[in-house]
């Protein structure tokens, strides 16, 4: 009996580890053996036809079009057509199909034919919804997208001039507290300081003071678009008919719901506050977007908390990775092109040599060298495809292509923004490259428009991007960075365009003026310039690279 217990007692633990490595090796082969089958379904089930549109094929595998895209719509572009020599795909419209389906990519000299198009006609709700799966992911303003794009337009952009010295104390906390002391070359990773400093920023305009600062609600707007798109990307590998029993595996649509309720909890609070005092009280009304949004909902909405969290977080996924991921690339592309460190901050020292510079609103609008930087920084590095749209209604173009309903289109921002055509010697890095337009364009004298100036047609219905008519445009506002045209998509182009712009150029030129005044910035000697992460159509900067920082001495 005693041998029995001992044997027991020694064998028990051993039993149960062994038992345990049992368990755990057969989860392992069980979640490994899943894992294949569901890879070998994504890789290997039949391509989705799709409407008949009548251009030529452009066949892709699908690992090719998730993890090359970049070069797969470069090479495209520039690609002879497969069934005619005499056919440049540039020029032409062409499909590419891989098994996630067909996408049909219109020419920067067609698309204006279809910019003006009505939502009805072409859909990008219906579009970014299907690319977002906003069926499960709920990713999507639904009946509010427009008061969201209104309110951008309309207040937000005014309202960040008048915050410019705000957020310039509120950069300078951030860097006081986040950011190394750097009194001599210290090397730091940018890009995610970049995401805290931009989410600080802009949540200061979104939500104000008391909730740009929390913790909390940094981890919320910032996480949001990540897990979102994890979510996406994990349903994407299960075929439609897969996903709605696939959906309850994915761990990131629990998240999701959990952040979407975490925010509205941090939100009620403030806005019951808020709609308490809206009677009878004469004290001043916030200005962010949480009031902007509670005085343009209608009176059954206006306690709608979940409203208001949903359009927050639609809001912060919009603005925070797309605006920190540009300030990353330019600060990637200062600390290759050192020349242009002096040439800005020179520009950035006379813009704010007088002494209320930062209060003034027209000093931003002056840093021209820098809007030209910018704008060179994001068109090498870019998203790769832009104007996704849904055809509802069918549409025929001038070239005699055919759109059916239902045909997903989309155009080759990163084709055209290496044409030639409509950028001479398209892959060097020239940061002064729409200076130099802008100024044969213009007397030097000129004063920028304001950005609410900014033109961009919705209206022409034919395209001002033939390669006849590429040369200098007769506006010089067309070189401007928050400029759009048919061959200048970085923001999208028609209606839907991105309605954020405005407000990303302040914040950037914002970052970038004041690290300029107070650093010098390189990367290690012999680095080259980091090189992109490519995943399906996004492009975004290395989120590893250490770049080095001195401060400058006064
Ligand atoms: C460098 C930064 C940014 C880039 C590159 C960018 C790019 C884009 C692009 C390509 C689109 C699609 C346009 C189209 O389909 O025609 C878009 C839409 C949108 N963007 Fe931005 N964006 C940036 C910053 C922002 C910011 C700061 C905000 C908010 C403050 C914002 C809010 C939006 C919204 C709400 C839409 C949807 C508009 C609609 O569907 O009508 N974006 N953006």
């Amino acid at each position: 009996m005693d041998f029995l217990q001992a044997q027991n007692v020694s064998l028990t633990p051993a039993t149960n580890d062994i038992t345990q490595q049992i368990q755990a090796n057969s989860r392992f082969i069980y979640y490994a053996a899943l894992s294949i089958i569901v890879f070998c379904v994504w890789l290997f089930h039949p391509p989705k036809h799709g409407p008949q549109v009548s251009a030529p094929f452009y066949e892709v595998s699908r690992l090719r079009w998730m993890f090359n895209a970049d070069a797969l719509i470069k090479d495209s572009y520039r690609k002879v057509s497969l069934l005619t020599d005499s056919i440049k795909f540039r020029d032409g419209v062409y499909q590419i199909r891989s098994t996630e389906g067909v996408r049909t990519i219109i020419p920067p000299t067609l698309v204006g034919e279809l910019k003006g198009l009505s939502e009805d006609i072409l859909s990008a709700k219906t579009a970014v919804s299907e690319a977002m799966l906003s069926e499960y992911t709920h990713l999507s303003a639904d009946a509010h997208s427009d008061v969201l794009t209104l309110l951008l337009k309309t207040k937000a952009t005014h309202h960040l001039q008048r915050m410019v010295p705000t957020l310039k104390e509120e950069l300078q906390f951030i860097l006081d507290t986040e950011f190394p002391a750097c009194e001599d070359w210290t090397p730091f990773r940018i890009q995610p300081f970049m995401v805290r400093a931009v989410s600080r920023l802009s949540g200061r305009v979104f939500v104000g003071s008391s909730l740009s600062r929390s913790e909390e609600w940094l981890r919320v707007s910032v996480s949001f678009a990540v897990t979102a798109f994890i979510a996406v990307t994990k349903l994407q590998f299960f075929p439609p008919w897969m996903r709605p029993v696939a959906q309850y595996f994915i761990s990131e649509l629990k998240t999701i719901r959990k952040d979407l309720a975490t925010a509205q909890a941090m939100l009620q609070p403030l806005i019951k506050e808020r709609l308490s005092h809206v009677d009878g009280s004469d004290q001043e009304k916030p200005d962010d977007f949480i009031q902007w949004l509670s005085d343009t909902l209608p009176e059954e909405e206006k306690q709608n908390y979940y409203i208001q969290a949903k359009m927050q977080l639609l809001l912060s996924a919009s603005s925070i990775h797309t605006t920190s991921n540009l300030t990353t690339d330019c600060i990637y592309d200062l600390a290759v092109h050192q020349e242009m460190q002096d040439i800005l901050r020179d520009e950035v020292v006379e813009a704010f040599a007088e002494e209320d510079a930062w209060e003034r609103k027209d000093t931003i609008g002056r840093l021209k060298k820098m809007d030209s930087f910018i704008k060179e920084s994001q068109r090498l590095s870019s998203n790769i495809t832009s104007f996704i749209r849904k055809v509802m209604k069918p549409i025929d173009l001038s070239d005699g292509t055919h759109l059916p309903s239902g045909t997903s289109i989309l155009t080759p921002l990163a084709g055209m923004s290496s044409d030639e055509r409509y950028f001479p010697n398209p892959e060097v890095f020239d940061g002064l490259r729409f200076w130099k337009l802008r100024q044969q364009q213009s007397p030097p004298s000129t004063r920028s428009p304001s950005p609410s100036s900014t033109s961009y047609t919705t209206t022409h219905r034919k395209s001002s991007a033939s390669p006849r008519s590429s040369s200098p445009a007769t506006h010089s506002s067309r070189y401007q960075f928050t400029s759009i045209g048919d061959t200048n998509q970085n923001f999208g182009l028609g209606k839907h365009a991105c309605p954020g712009r405005f407000f990303a150029a302040q914040e950037i030129k914002i970052i970038l003026s004041y690290l300029l005044l107070n650093y010098d910035i390189k990367l290690r000697d012999g680095e080259a310039r980091p090189a992109p992460v490519v995943f399906m159509m996004t492009k975004s900067p290395s989120q590893t690279t250490e770049v080095l920082f001195r401060r400058r001495k006064a």
